[in-house]
């Protein structure tokens, strides 16, 4: 573990404090990067996380630059590409914000320019692809493989089997399977491909969908990259909420740049990763990041602990009229359930008391920032996909054990039954906005928690918590269907 950048302030200073002379991003003198990662999903959290641990590699070597695409729509590369990709960092503590321009970033591009994308994977000197699209562009199905079903995988199809066609990929495989042919075709050389998404296992979720898609497509690429490509898996962890207004009329107040791009992240940051770089690699252990064998404790104590009480602070704070996560660490009725949760977690987590104790501090404090506004509604989208890895894994385990149901994933799963029930105007999540208004515990189980939608004592529990959730008094009105409040 390691804090992202050192925070200067007083508590009771001026909320806004500035480090040393920052040059506005115009005028920068750039160091010259090798072109040597690419990456897709060209997000808040990739500018604050991987592409900071790239900025601040410390080696002899010269510094490696990423290639930076967009995963769905074209703004944030237009944005970027004005300000010749060089964009603030704001890294807020409880006390202060301090600011950094990065300049890792040596291009940015919209994801559907499948010229520049394919040249940029088939580049020999490119030995590194990152993805942060989020949990639910992988589109997996219940095998584990990839959704054939959905239209927009289907459509992908069509293309990646034409081969010739110029149209991009609307998925994020898609697009992954049409660049790595690309490299193929030139004899590009091996590449490790390093997932970011918050999935357990997440470097097999990429190669699972990648590789049966590629099956579907194009068996003669599949053996290919079979044997060409690595997918490693990383647990990563940086707090970075979506950029408001504010956040950019707090960057010009530092830095002197009115800058269209900022990213605003808390001091904290991790990155373990586990795997293959048969290309060669950016040297990120020095700044911080960590190579392992063993990835899973990290990942569930990752998951299971932040992840997990993000999603039940999310959905219960929703409920109760809060807006962000330091507004729902300070109410009891929020926090209570929060630690019962934790208590369940650290149940099933194979690391040591102390280990566990010293997460959920750090954990507790990080939460509390009362300066970091990461909203709610922002962690409640694709619940579907996302309470599968936070909740019910650890939840399975402790079933498996023969005991009952804990309180703490009781509350979550009530919690999201709620939200996904009675707060339809907040729901952003396909699978979830299918289900009806009346839709009962046991639908909302067989979506994230298939088999346990048949278990009694579960559907009772989650319906015994919902109980006790609609009993507490609200903090603000609920909205309904509609978004008036009832
Ligand atoms: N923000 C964080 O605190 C944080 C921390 C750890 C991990 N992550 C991971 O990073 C992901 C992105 O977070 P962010 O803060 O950058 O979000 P963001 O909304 O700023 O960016 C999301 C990026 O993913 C792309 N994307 C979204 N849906 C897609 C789809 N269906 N297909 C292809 N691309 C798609 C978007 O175009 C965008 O480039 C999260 O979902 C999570 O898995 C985020
Ligand atoms: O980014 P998501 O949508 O996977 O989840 C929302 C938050 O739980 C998440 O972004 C955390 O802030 C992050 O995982 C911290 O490292």
């Amino acid at each position: 573990m390691r804090d992202g950048a050192e925070a200067s302030g007083d508590a009771g200073g001026p909320p806004l404090v500035g480090i040393g002379a920052l040059t506005p991003a115009q005028d920068h003198v750039r160091d010259e990067r090798r072109p040597g990662i690419v990456h897709l999903g060209l997000g808040a959290f990739h500018r604050s996380h991987q592409a900071w641990y790239t900025q601040h590699v410390a080696s002899d070597e010269e510094p490696w630059g990423i290639a930076a695409f967009t995963g769905r729509r074209p703004d944030q590369a237009e944005l970027l590409a004005r300000q010749n990709a060089v964009y603030t960092l704001i890294t807020r503590a409880a006390d202060g914000d301090t600011a950094e321009f990065i300049d890792a970033v040596i291009e940015a591009h919209d994801g559907a320019d499948t010229a520049r994308w394919r040249e940029a994977l088939a580049d020999p000197r490119t030995g590194v692809v990152t993805l942060t699209v989020t949990e639910a562009a992988y589109h997996r199905a219940a095998d584990g493989g990839i959704d054939v079903e959905s239209p927009v995988v289907r459509g992908d199809l069509a293309l990646l089997r034409d081969g010739l066609s110029d149209t991009a990929c609307t998925t994020a495989p898609g697009r992954l399977l049409d660049g790595l042919r690309a490299r193929r075709d030139a004899s590009g050389g091996p590449l490790a491909v390093v997932c970011c998404d918050n999935l357990t296992d997440n470097g097999r979720v990429v190669r699972d969908v990648v590789m049966s898609l590629a099956e579907a497509a194009d068996p003669a690429l599949a053996a290919w990259i079979l044997s060409t490509v690595s997918f490693v898996s990383s647990m990563v962890d940086r707090i970075t909420p979506a950029t408001t207004e504010g956040d950019r009329a707090d960057a010009l107040a530092l830095t002197g740049f009115d800058d269209a791009a900022v990213v605003v992240a808390e001091p904290f940051a991790e990155w373990v990763l586990s795997g293959d770089f048969p290309a060669g690699r950016p040297a990120w252990e020095t700044a911080g990041a960590h190579f392992v064998d063993d990835l899973e404790p990290y990942e569930q104590r990752k998951l299971w602990l932040l992840n997990a009480g993000h999603s039940l602070l999310a959905y219960l704070g929703l409920h109760l009229g809060h807006e962000t996560i330091d507004e729902a660490m300070r109410d009891p009725r929020c926090t209570e359930p929060l630690e019962r949760l934790w208590d369940e977690a650290a149940r099933e987590l194979p690391l040591p008391a102390a280990e566990i104790a010293q997460a959920r501090a750090s954990l507790q404090e990080r939460f509390e920032n009362p300066r970091i506004r990461h909203r709610l509604r922002q962690i409640a989208s694709d619940g579907s996909v996302k309470l599968p890895v936070r909740v019910v894994d650890p939840l399975r385990r402790r079933l498996a054990r023969g005991e009952p149901i804990g309180d703490g994933a009781a509350t979550a799963l009530a919690a999201w039954w709620l939200h996904v029930t009675r707060q339809r105007s907040l729901v952003s999540d396909a699978a979830a906005a299918s289900l009806p208004p009346s839709a009962t515990v046991s639908d909302v189980l067989a979506l994230v928690a298939p088999g346990l939608d048949r278990d009694a004592a579960v559907e009772a529990a989650v319906t015994a918590a919902a109980e006790r959730i609609l009993q507490l008094p609200s903090s603000a009105p609920t909205p309904t269907t509609t978004g008036v409040p009832a």
